[in-house]
Formats: structure tokens, sequence, C-alpha cells
């Protein structure tokens, strides 16, 4: 802000809390800097406290026009709307519940309605901070500048798709009211996720970096398990092999290159047997990590192997797709105390649809507490969540709670979660602790596609992409922290 802005208008709408304080001091210091503003206050002078009735008290003090919302004049006020060249939205913040209480809907309405640009003071106004949720009016901001650290809420959807770009602004919190407030949860970024990443020696080979077993497919569905093998691939590990039921084995052959097959005894529906553990016994000994699900499909027999797979291995897993859909149908795997030790090891994948099933509430529920619904889930059941979505979440039973920002609406098509599977059980294999294969696969997945829409658009965008660009994400990770060491 140390730049001149002479003449450049700005209209401040301030309300009663800090977030309204905040707004007098920025357009105090905007006025000083030659700008024109204008105050729109939103109660009574004598209602406001703290900070805010100071800051206000220096602006009426520095005879700065400034004006008193009332429930009849909204009207008023919108040709300096337009007028603005930006808006400064300081009307609420953190202190935010519910629906806004009128007049100050109306006032969000026609602020939308006009369209000049827009900056939020710490959170878009109408927006809880914490959730993200939004139950009346909010206004829609080109760009966020939230104090002293990210609000979760400006990266949870709805709340995160009316920030416009997020900026942090320092206001040198004391480090520990910074963990304080920032809570068990942390925004997945690319120093957590290069941090994760092992570095390669050049004497290390293949062996060194594991080798993932993908287990999926049935009768019209070869693809998916295709699309986790290659993504385990591409994702950097060692080897890979996909288990494929028998029937299918020639046509999944034919679609992997660099990966293994493996014929497992199949079903007569064309799945898997519910036995066919024992015709795969010599693949599951060199596994370091099963990705289960992609393109299983959910017949009764398959269900069966599953069951026979989970009670009698310890090898970590990353179960998506149908395998969570026959968890739906056999949630005792994930409560029984006996298995207790096993599911420490394991990664759960939903989408918003399969966690609906796995919680038996309505994708409407998921939808409105999604950090609750990872949270409690993933505690109840003692494993690693990863709920996908615009911006999924990843936890595990001892918290704490991760947002990932990277992605965009191109993920929103059939394969991407194969895609993602197969990369967080590369991880795995390759030595991560399972938090951190599942968000450094979250992140890289999604800055894949980030960088898959920068050159082609989102609309077009199929899982195959991702797995071209997912090496060179990885390789501007690991020179960001080679560059660290
Ligand atoms: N916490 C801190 O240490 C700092 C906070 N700061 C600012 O202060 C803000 C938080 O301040 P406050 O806690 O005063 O809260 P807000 O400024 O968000 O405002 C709360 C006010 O809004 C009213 N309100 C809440 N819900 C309403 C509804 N549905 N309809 C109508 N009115 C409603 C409340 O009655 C209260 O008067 C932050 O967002 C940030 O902008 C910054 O000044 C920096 C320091
Ligand atoms: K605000």
């Amino acid at each position: 802000m140390g730049e001149s802005r002479r003449g450049n208008k700005f209209f401040i709408i301030a309300g009663p809390g800090n977030n309204g304080g905040d707004g007098f001091v920025v357009g105090r210091h905007l006025f000083n800097r030659g700008a024109l503003v204008q105050f729109l206050i939103t109660t009574d002078p004598q209602y406001y406290r703290g900070d805010a009735a100071v800051n206000l008290k220096i602006i009426n003090d520095m005879e700065l026009p400034c004006e008193v919302l009332q429930p009849d004049n909204v009207d008023s006020f919108k040709d300096d709307i337009k007028k603005a060249d930006l808006v400064i939205d300081a009307l609420f913040g953190t202190g935010f519940k519910g629906v806004p209480r009128e007049p100050l809907s109306s006032l969000i309405r026609s602020v939308n309605e006009i369209g000049n640009p827009v900056l939020a003071v710490d959170i878009p106004s109408g927006m809880e901070a914490d959730t993200g949720i939004i139950a009346g009016e909010c206004i829609k901001a080109i760009i966020t500048v939230t104090m002293g650290m990210p609000k979760i809420g400006l990266y949870l959807d709805p709340g995160a798709q009316y920030t416009g770009e997020v900026v942090v602004g320092d206001i040198s919190f004391p480090p520990q009211l910074k963990s304080e407030e920032g809570g068990d949860y942390y925004l997945v970024d690319q120093e957590m996720v290069s941090g994760a990443l092992p570095l390669r020696l050049p004497t290390q080979h293949k062996g060194d970096f594991g080798h993932v077993v993908v287990i999926g497919g049935t009768r019209g569905y070869t693809g998916a398990a295709a699309l986790a093998s290659n993504a385990a691939l591409r994702g950097g590990a060692g080897l890979v092999t996909a288990v494929i039921p028998e029937q299918l084995y020639p046509v999944a052959a034919v679609k992997l290159t660099e990966a293994m097959t493996y014929p497992a005894s199949g079903s007569k529906g064309g799945g898997f047997s519910s036995t066919c553990r024992a015709s795969i016994q010599q693949v599951l000994e060199k596994a370091t990590v099963l990705a289960v699900g992609p393109g299983f499909g959910q017949e009764e027999e398959t269900a069966g192997f599953l069951e026979d797979l989970l009670l009698n291995t310890s090898i970590p897993l990353v179960l998506d797709a149908d395998a969570l859909n026959i968890l739906t149908r056999r949630k005792h795997l994930l409560t029984d105390a006996s298995l207790a030790e096993q599911r420490r090891q394991w990664v759960l994948t939903p989408h918003p649809g399969e966690m609906a099933r796995l919680c038996g509430v309505s994708i409407s529920e998921i939808q409105a507490d999604r950090l609750g619904y990872a949270a409690q889930a993933s505690r109840e059941w003692g494993v690693v969540v990863v709920l996908k979505g615009a911006r999924t979440i990843i936890t595990g039973p001892e918290g704490p709670l991760f947002i990932n920002p990277t992605g965009n609406p191109g993920l929103a098509s059939g394969g991407t979660g194969d895609v993602l599977a197969g990369l967080i059980a590369s991880f795995r294999a390759q030595g991560l602790a399972a938090e951190e294969a599942a968000y450094s696969g979250a992140f890289i997945h999604g800055l894949a596609a980030d960088q898959i829409a920068l050159k082609k658009g989102t609309i077009g965008m199929i899982a195959g992409d991702l797995l071209k660009e997912i090496p060179v994400v990885i390789e501007n990770l690991i020179a960001l922290k080679e560059r660290g060491r």
C-alpha cells in the first residue's frame, strides 16, 4: 500500500465489529495516500465498540464522508457503489454467524448485483469463517485479504467460491496465538509435500521404491485398474502389478505395458471369486501396498473375496470405489476391534456419495460438514480418510485435518479417482506414512489438473492427461526440496 492511490474511489462498508474496525483503518490509510474514500456504517455510531469505536472516531475526527445504513435507504447508495473503483467489504469477519439481518442482506445483494470489484477484509461477509457455510447472502469478492492466517472457510465450499484470490495479510500475530487460533487444521502446501517426498540417490534401484499391487477390474471395467496401475508407476513406485479376474486378464494385459498383470480366479459374473486369495498368494507376498477397488464390482463373490483379504492381510491398503461400497454392506470390517491393528494401515478414499453411504447419511449432510464427517469417520474406524470433492479433506484418527487447495472442476470426470488411489498407493510404497501419502497424493493430483487447465482448460480434461502431468509436478516439487537442502 506504499504507492499513491490519488483519485481512486473506494467505497468502504464497515460493520459493527472488529472487521469494521479494520475497514476504518484501511480507509484512513487509503485517504492518506490520496484516494477518495466513502464509508458506510451499518448501525448507529454509538453501538460501535472497542477498536472499531476508536477507529470510527478517528475517521470522524478526520471528517471523512461516512453515512449510516437504514432499513429504507439501501438503494440510495447504489450510485456511489457503481462509481467506486473498489468496494471494500469490512462488514463481517470471524464473528459472523447465520444469515445477515436486514437491511444487510439487501446491501450485500446490491453490491453483488452491481458487480464492481470487491476486496473482502478477512473473509467475504456472509460466510462462516470456520466452515465456509453460507446460509444467506454473501459478498462475492475478487480478492480476500485474510488477517494473520488463512481461515478454513476460505478453502471449503461454498465459501471458497466467494473469496476470489486469497492473500494473507501479515499483522504479526505472536506465534503461539497463531497456532492456538489455527486449531488442528493445515492447508496442504508445496513445502509440506516436497518435504514428504523421498529424494532419490543414484545408488538406489527399483526394488527400493516399493511394489504396488492394484486389485480391481470386473466385466466392462478394466480401464479403472489400468489407470490406477499407471498412476502408481507415474508416482514413482518401483514395481506395479495389476491383479485382474482371469476372464478379463487378456484385455487388461493389452492395456498395460509397463505394469505387470496377474490373473485371479474369477466368479461367474466376471469379477473375483470369493476364494481367489489363494490364487494370488504369490503376488501378495511381494506387495508393499495394495490398492483395492478400482472397477472392482460389487457382486457377492467379490465382496466375499474383499472380506477374506481384509481379514487375512496386514499389508498397507488403499481402499477405493467399489471396495468402499462393499464396506458399506460389511460395516463390521470397519468397526470390529479384532481388525483395529490392521486398519491403522488403511487409507479410504471416498467421494461424497461413497462417504454418504458409509456414514448412512445423505450427500448434502456430508457436504454441509465435510470436516466433521471426515474427522468422525477417521476416529471411529481408526483409518486415514481422504474425502474427495472440491477441497479434498485428509485426516487420520489422531488428527490433524488437512485441506487440499489444488484441483479444479476438470477433475469431475471418470477415472480421476482411480488415478488418485494409484498415486496414494505409490507414495505409500515409497515409504511415506499413510497421512503423508494421502495429502501428497491429493495435492499432486490436483496440481497436475491445475497445470493441464492452464494449457488446455478444464472441459475436455480426462484422467489419462493427469498421468502425463504427474511426473512433471513431482519433478518440480523435488527440485524445490533440493534447493532447500
Ligand atoms: N481476533 C483478532 O485478534 C483480530 C481480529 N481482527 C478482525 O476482527 C474480526 C473479528 O471481529 P469480531 O469478533 O468483532 O467480529 P466481526 O467483525 O465479524 O463482527 C461481529 C458483529 O457482527 C454481528 N453479527 C454476527 N452475525 C450477524 C448476523 N447474522 N446478522 C447481523 N449481524 C451479525 C455481531 O453481533 C457483531 O456485532 C476478524 O474477522 C478480523 O477482521 C483483526 O482486527 C486482527 C486481530
Ligand atoms: K469482510
